[in-house]
């Protein structure tokens, strides 16, 4: 009896409901919506099978899955650069045909002009926006701060570690001021305290700025920590298996008890998504790997123009 009321009690904290609910969005009040999404690749593998999802505006929605779930085919489409065999991409209710400058695509690599320094290569991409000359300089130094990397604004990227390249590559993405950010596994080659300190810094900045992210990660803490939404994945056919809204307040800490309870629970519904679904919800920590995206330019910040 007593054993029973603590199997109990600890499922109640393995499971954590309270925590994530069932997002439900409306499509008219979306800023992007995606509706029976099909992709079939050439060689036949179907990467997205009737996929729908509404993001609101200012949302920070994070793709979970394993490999080959169709993360980032679903990202691509987003960015314009994945033109899918059915179904429709809108934002703002506007059809997407390509890449355009309301959305931006990072990668894992940061990606910055090696010939440029910290602060050239913001002041690149802003003329590129068409930002004026006046206006460049003084709106790069802006965001070489939010990313603290004041103090390195004339240095050049071999210069730096792997972590303040990152940092660059965001203050990069951030001056150009698209409405939609798009990253996929942007920290998935950064080493574990690096990357718990880029998850904070870009928790602070979103936070700050109200952007609609989407961000494509393997890693189920990951999602915990950055999300207000996670949206579970599995693959073959690639699809959306569940759609959970975040209940915990932020900014976040990886130490907090809940964090740990809920990715056991995340884990466990993607393992039943695969169909392997275990007596006990499973506690290995998900593998991380590099990611190289061979099909897309080796690019961090793809411009959209
Ligand atoms: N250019 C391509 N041509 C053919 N098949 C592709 C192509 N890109 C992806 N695929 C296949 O489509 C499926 C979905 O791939 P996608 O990269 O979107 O998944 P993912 O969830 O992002 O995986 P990962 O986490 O490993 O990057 C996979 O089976 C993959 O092999």
């Amino acid at each position: 009896m007593f054993r029973r009321l603590i199997e109990r009690m600890r499922g109640l904290r393995q499971a954590a409901p309270y925590l994530l609910r069932p997002a439900n969005v409306d499509a008219d009040r979306a800023k992007i919506s995606i509706a029976q999404l099909d992709h079939h690749y050439s060689n036949k593998v179907v990467a997205l099978k009737d996929v729908n999802l509404n993001v609101r505006s200012g949302e920070f929605v994070c793709l979970l899955g394993p490999s080959g779930c169709g993360k980032s085919t679903l990202l691509y489409a987003l960015a314009g650069h994945v033109v899918p065999t059915g179904g429709r991409v809108a934002i703002d209710g506007k059809p997407i045909h390509g890449p355009g400058p309301d959305r931006l695509l990072m990668f894992q690599e940061a990606a910055l002009f090696p010939w440029l320094t910290v602060r050239g290569n913001i002041t690149f991409a802003l003329a590129a926006r068409g930002v004026p000359r006046a206006e460049r300089r003084e709106r790069a130094n802006a965001f070489i701060q939010r990313v603290r990397l004041e103090g390195f604004a004339d240095t050049l990227p071999h210069e730096l570690s792997g972590g303040m390249k990152m940092r660059a590559s965001l203050a990069r993405a951030l001056a150009v001021d698209p409405t939609v950010l798009l990253m996929d596994e942007p920290f998935g080659a950064l080493d574990a305290q690096t990357r718990v300190h880029m998850q904070e810094m870009l928790q602070a900045i979103w936070l700050r700025s109200g952007k609609t992210v989407v961000f494509v990660t393997h890693d189920v803490q990951e999602a915990l920590m950055l999300g207000t939404r996670v949206v579970l994945m599995a693959p073959r056919p690639g699809r959306v298996v569940e759609d959970l809204e975040i209940h915990l307040p932020m900014p976040r800490s990886l130490e907090d008890p809940s964090l740990d309870a809920m990715a056991r629970d995340i884990r466990h519904r993607l393992r039943a998504a695969e169909g392997h679904a275990a007596e006990t919800p499973p506690t290995e920590p998900v593998q991380r790997r590099t990611r190289t995206p061979s099909s897309l330019p080796r690019a961090s910040v793809v411009s959209s123009r």
